[in-house]
């Protein structure tokens, strides 16, 4: 049986092939859909789990953020400039050990990093990472995330890590997701092969199937964008702006990149993060941030670019390269880029 590569490139939305009932434990549901991947030899599925195990202890440290000393900054900053939270540091430290531990693994890319972290052994896989999607929004309580991207290396495993291993396009992703930290906790990712999504149950301590085969709507009524930088927006940005409100859409916006694309992604509709005076490049990076987002986007049925171009097929040339980001509901989007 032909199995197929998948990569983010092929923007077809071939679901699941193995229908499973909602509530289906996430460990069953990567056993059951490990066959759908070119290199089905289980390296995955067991990046998945990883990943999965260090969110429950992240999840468990944000639940109790009021009552443990992680609220706050720790003093440092972060390449980026964004002073560090302690729970940036954190989820930082328990999401590179639980990765670094399964060995499948050989570099990793992480907002809180400066350069890539070499894990020096036998893996396959380049992981990019932002352990704490909202930072600002830990404090006070408000949903935040986890976002992460799967890539295979391009060298041959074992030897030192090149340059064309960290800075792949989006498109050559592997496997994509985030985690939602909000009213319940959820996770939600894809191989190529549509999305799913899983909620926790703390009581069992599992993720379980709660969102199959997740389509974004064509169309919303939602937009999603900080009008507080709007006065140094470009004509075009302010113009669909505009447009939006003579539309009488509604204006959502959390300030946690996951927690709008989730809810947009729910109910249709577009989050816009244009270039401005203070980040003429945009403020989102495009490795860790924008190239998992646009890779569900599209395999749910949206799209992603830059303003001008698909956000998949942009060439990173820097670690924390930042970039405008458009992303939603596909005809919200073509319609943000129609003002150019
Ligand atoms: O406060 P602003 O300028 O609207 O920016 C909010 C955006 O910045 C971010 O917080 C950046 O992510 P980090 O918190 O991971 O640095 C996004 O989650 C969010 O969408
Ligand atoms: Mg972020
Ligand atoms: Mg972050």
């Amino acid at each position: 049986m032909q199995r197929s590569i998948n990569k983010a490139n092929t923007p077809s939305i071939e679901t699941s092939r193995i229908a499973q009932p909602i509530g289906s434990p996430l460990d069953r549901f990567i056993k059951n859909n490990q066959d759908q991947f070119a290199y089905a030899s289980g390296e995955l599925s067991q990046i998945l789990r990883d990943i999965a195990l260090a969110s429950k202890v992240v999840n468990r440290e944000v639940n109790k953020a009021g009552l443990i000393d992680i609220m706050g900054a720790v003093g440092s900053q972060n390449m980026a400039g964004d002073d560090q939270q302690k729970l940036d540091v954190l989820a930082n430290i328990r999401f590179t050990r639980a990765l670094a531990k399964g060995g499948e693994v050989c570099a990793l890319v992480s907002e809180e990093s400066d350069s890539f972290v070499d894990l020096s052994n036998e893996g396959k896989y380049v992981i990019a990472i932002d352990p704490l999607d909202g930072s600002s929004n830990i404090d006070v309580n408000v949903s935040i995330g986890t976002i992460f991207s799967v890539y295979r290396r391009k060298s041959p495993a074992g030897t030192p890590i090149q340059q064309e291993d960290i800075l792949q396009r989006g498109a050559d992703q592997v496997a994509a997701g985030y985690v939602l930290y909000g009213s319940s906790t959820m996770l939600v990712y894809t191989t190529g092969h549509g999305v799913n999504g899983f909620t926790y149950d703390p009581t069992l301590g599992e993720y379980f199937l709660s969102h199959p085969n997740m389509h974004m709507p064509e169309d919303g009524r939602i937009y999603s964008v900080n009008e507080g930088s709007a006065n140094s927006f470009s004509k075009p940005v302010k113009d669909y702006i505009q447009y939006c409100k003579d539309q009488k859409y509604t204006a959502r916006y959390i300030g946690s990149l996951v927690a709008d694309f989730h809810r947009n992604m729910l109910k249709g509709g577009v989050y816009i993060y244009p270039a401005t005076a203070k980040d003429p490049d945009g403020k989102l990076r495009l490795i860790y941030e924008c190239n998992a987002l646009a890779f569900i986007a599209e395999q749910a049925g949206g799209k992603a670019t830059n303003g001008q171009m698909r956000i998949l097929d942009i060439t990173p040339g820097t670690l924390h390269q930042r970039t405008a980001f458009y992303v939603g509901s596909k005809n919200m989007v073509d319609k943000s880029g129609s003002f150019s």
